[in-house]
């Protein structure tokens, strides 16, 4: 044996040691998550035990980062808790999570990322099949997009919020890198069609009209739709992300065609849970005013009275004649705690619709 063979060896008999040693306290801490599920079924009853708990899981993830010493990145470490996380909270019980399918989109990717990958996936044709899903109990959670770093608001989603009643428990961000997709071995045909989502076309608008002018864009439903198109279908291609790609065993024309380098959407967990208070949580709310001057200036005055900062303010139309609007308002703070609680009454009186969406963790990974 070399002297470098000896040296190897000694240290993969360490590694050896050290994996054992993983392996059991893994199968310790899956026999802890087992007596969870049997406490929460005895204490809430087997039909009502709720299993999955947002906020335990945002405070174990943000323990795991701020005691990580390296070298292992934090959010590595992190990525990978989640993952233990996942195959512990299957063995309570398999969570199905509702997305936009089919298989291979950006939403199903955010799922997985989420809830890590023994959740159980389940496709739906349109997004507000994903609210009914969830709404029906059909499915445990779902994934919806919100707004997009370089497009906005997913403003569809919002509208979908005022009709289904579901409650945000969570939300993520999603680094989205486009990729133009064609058929096995036809990288040389020239392309004449495009397919994709209208939100993906807006996302490489410039990079698009400069590489394709004369291509003909085609919308369709999803980008993982588009990328299961091109696969028998010769001189056209596909905008879609790294999982359809390798789902749908397409041809890579050109990677991250997304005009702005930080391209990234954020995206909304919908349960029917409320969410407890996990120290680091946001709230989100609807919001109709009365028709008059200063209206706008009413409902946000309170906010910022009781100390409360907003993230995001958003107007839609209302839908009930024209010119009445509605506003989703995102915010620091959980509705549990004593300012938001008074916030609400406040806004109760002011409005003449609110509709209290959730309160949930900040994304955390
Ligand atoms: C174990 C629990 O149940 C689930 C699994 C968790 C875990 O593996 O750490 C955390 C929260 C829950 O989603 C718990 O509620 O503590």
């Amino acid at each position: 044996m070399t002297e470098q063979e000896k040296a190897l060896r000694v240290l993969r008999d360490k590694i050896d040691t050290i994996d054992q040693e993983i392996q059991v306290l893994l199968n310790k801490r899956a026999e802890c998550a087992q007596e969870v599920a049997e406490v929460k079924e005895s204490f809430e009853g087997k039909q009502d035990a709720v299993f999955y708990r947002p906020e335990r899981e945002a405070q174990v993830l943000r323990r795991v980062m701020e005691r990580n010493q390296g070298p292992l990145p934090a959010k590595e470490v992190a990525r990978l808790f989640r993952e233990i996380m996942s195959v512990c909270l299957a063995l309570e019980k398999p969570m199905r999570v509702a997305f936009l399918g089919p298989e291979g989109t950006f939403t199903q990717q955010a799922a997985f990322k989420h809830f890590g990958h023994s959740a159980v996936s389940a496709p739906m044709n349109v997004l507000d099949d994903v609210f009914r899903e969830v709404e029906a109990g059909a499915a445990n959670y779902g994934v919806v997009p919100i707004e997009n770093s370089t497009e906005g608001m997913a403003t569809h989603t919002l509208d979908l919020f005022r009709r289904h009643n579901v409650q945000i428990c969570g939300e993520l961000e999603l680094r989205i890198h486009q990729h133009l997709l064609v058929a096995k071995n036809e990288t040389a045909t020239p392309i004449t069609k495009i397919y994709a989502h209208q939100e993906s076309f807006a996302q490489c608008r410039s990079w698009l009209e400069s590489h394709y002018p004369d291509a003909k864009h085609i919308a369709v439903s999803s980008n993982a739709q588009g990328a299961k198109r091109v696969m028998s279908e010769v001189g056209a291609a596909a905008i879609a992300g790294d999982m359809a790609q390798d789902l749908y065993d397409l041809d890579i024309i050109e990677r991250n065609i997304e005009d702005l380098p930080d391209n990234t959407t954020r995206f909304l967990v919908l349960g029917k849970q409320h969410v407890g208070p996990s120290g680091d949580d946001k709230t989100s709310l609807l919001l109709a005013a009365h028709n008059k001057p200063g209206a706008l200036y009413t409902l946000l005055e309170p906010f910022h009275r009781h100390g409360i900062s907003l993230t995001r303010i958003e107007t839609r139309p209302a839908g009930q004649g024209a010119w009445s609007y509605l506003f989703y308002i995102d915010f620091e703070g959980h509705c549990d705690d004593d300012n938001v609680k008074l916030v609400i009454t406040e806004l109760e009186q002011q409005s003449t619709e609110l509709k209290l969406l959730g309160s949930y963790p900040k994304a955390v990974i």
